[in-house]
């Protein structure tokens, strides 16, 4: 790991903001990096351990939140709900699939998008970018780049952070209380009344192991959790105002999260994005589109990961459900050809959009069909498919199309909230997570068969 830190200033930074006063800039710069980290380095490499897991092919990677945070939408009952629905589709994924399932939600710092356009079509406004940037309201004044708003960001992601925290360890995510996050918008669906006899189950084992003399409450991993943060690394002069040295081991870490990962559209290898994040200690995200050639996915995976360390790198595979059945295998086998211990992740939701009368959405179905893609190509070449990425809320929104409620394109327009890309509501994520319990749990029986 070296200390150079600035050479990506001399390197091309695409999706940036086109911030219009670098004294601004400047300033909030330097109160960022006067700011305490958000998250500490022994926590970042307990993440990397838990992800070394993954790669190994003895847990599973869920990762999973909003497309984009924003500062309105901060508050205790949508993170409570949010985190609600994440150790819901853990617990379905680890009882369903006796998998130890790492929680990483894209949470407290997911506050910067790029964007494929840099002037909305429909407006001819700059494109919201990000509650860090800019505000979505559709004015000039509005849409114009602050750099305050990332010292904003900060503040609110140690609020969301602070709650997380407490959400994990303080009582609430107490495997006792699997009943108790089911909310009641959900009891009623077909995920729901699921969720419910499964809970019911978990309830007799916790009983059992009372009766054995095991004591559940005294159990740590029975009474709470670990839910680790992550949000794409962006914005270059925030990541960068908070990367900071760790005094006793000289190492580098970006401490505004614990996994940061590089999104599809800022992975070039000579860009800054990667020659930053090539620098820091984090585990480190890389999506990769069906646009990456293998040699591509092995250049990157070289320079993110140079020293072939398990759990620093994970490759998340965004490809479209028409896709990932033929773009996937030449790079996994190059990738593991080249000796790299990789994570695999699987995001169905950014090869998926697709514009229903000018309203971005994607389909249940579309989204199923990219995840056993990428199960059927991980089984074909004896692989560990090591993770799911997903945008999700904790609410009953109408954003994706399809799922047992059956969502159609007239029903889009009831709660359609999200600030940027459509995200799974509780339900549709609900029964995502069941279905790849079973398709995990396929996996495993199969490799054991294989095995004995
Ligand atoms: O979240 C991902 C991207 O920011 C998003 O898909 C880009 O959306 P756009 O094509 O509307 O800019
Ligand atoms: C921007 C995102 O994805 P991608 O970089 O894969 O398009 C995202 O995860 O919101
Ligand atoms: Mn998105």
């Amino acid at each position: 790991m070296s200390n150079d830190l600035d050479i990506w200033r001399s390197l091309p930074a695409r999706q940036q903001p086109s911030w219009p006063d670098q004294e601004e800039l400047a300033a909030a710069f330097a109160e960022l990096s006067a700011l305490p980290p958000l998250v500490t380095a022994p926590e970042v490499r307990s993440l990397t351990d838990r992800l070394a897991m993954v790669a190994r092919g003895e847990a599973f990677l869920l990762q999973g939140g909003d497309c984009a945070e924003t500062f309105a939408a901060n508050t205790a009952d949508k993170i409570r709900d949010k985190v609600k629905t994440l150790l819901q589709m853990a617990v379905a994924l680890t009882y369903g699939a006796s998998t130890p399932v790492v929680k990483v939600a894209r949470i407290a710092g997911q506050y910067a998008k790029p964007r494929s356009a840099d002037i909305e079509a429909s407006t001819g406004l700059p494109s919201y970018r990000g509650d860090a940037v800019n505000d979505i309201t559709p004015n000039a004044q509005a849409r114009r780049p602050n750099p305050k708003r990332m010292v904003d960001a900060y503040h609110q992601s140690a609020v969301a952070l602070n709650l997380v925290r407490a959400f994990a360890t303080g009582g609430f995510a107490d495997l006792h209380k699997v009943h108790e996050w089911n909310k009641a918008f959900v009891r009623d669906s077909a995920a729901g009344r699921r969720y419910e006899l499964m809970a019911v189950d978990i309830e007799r084992a916790l009983a059992f192991m009372a009766a054995c003399g095991i004591d559940p409450d005294r159990t740590a991993a029975l009474t709470g959790v670990e839910m680790f943060t992550s949000h794409e690394g962006l914005l270059m002069e925030y990541e960068r105002a908070l990367t900071r040295t760790e005094e006793s081991t000289g190492e580098v870490y970006d401490l505004s999260a614990h996994m940061i990962w590089i999104g599809e559209r800022t992975r070039d290898l000579d860009g800054a994005h990667v020659d930053f994040l090539s620098r820091v200690g984090n585990p480190i995200g890389c999506k990769i589109g069906p646009t990456a050639t293998p040699d591509e996915v092995v250049a990157l995976t070289e320079r993110l990961n140079p020293d072939h360390i398990p759990g620093r790198l994970t490759l998340i595979a965004r490809m479209g459900a028409k896709r990932v059945r033929d773009a996937l295998p030449p790079i996994i086998d190059k990738v593991n050809a080249a000796g790299h211990p990789v994570v695999w992740s699987c995001d169905p939701m950014h090869g998926n959009t697709r514009d229903v009368g000018g309203v971005k959405t994607r389909h249940f179905d579309d989204v199923l069909d990219e995840v056993f893609g990428f199960f059927e190509v991980h089984k074909g070449l004896g692989t560990h498919p090591g993770g799911l990425h997903i945008e999700l809320t904790g609410e009953n929104v109408t954003e994706c199309l399809g799922g047992a409620e059956m969502i159609g394109e007239a029903d889009l327009g009831g709660r359609y909230e999200t600030a940027c890309d459509p995200r799974l509501n509780t339900g549709q994520a609900l029964e995502l997570a069941f279905l790849v319990a079973e398709s995990l749990q396929q996996a495993r029986v199969e490799r054991d068969t294989h095995t004995h």
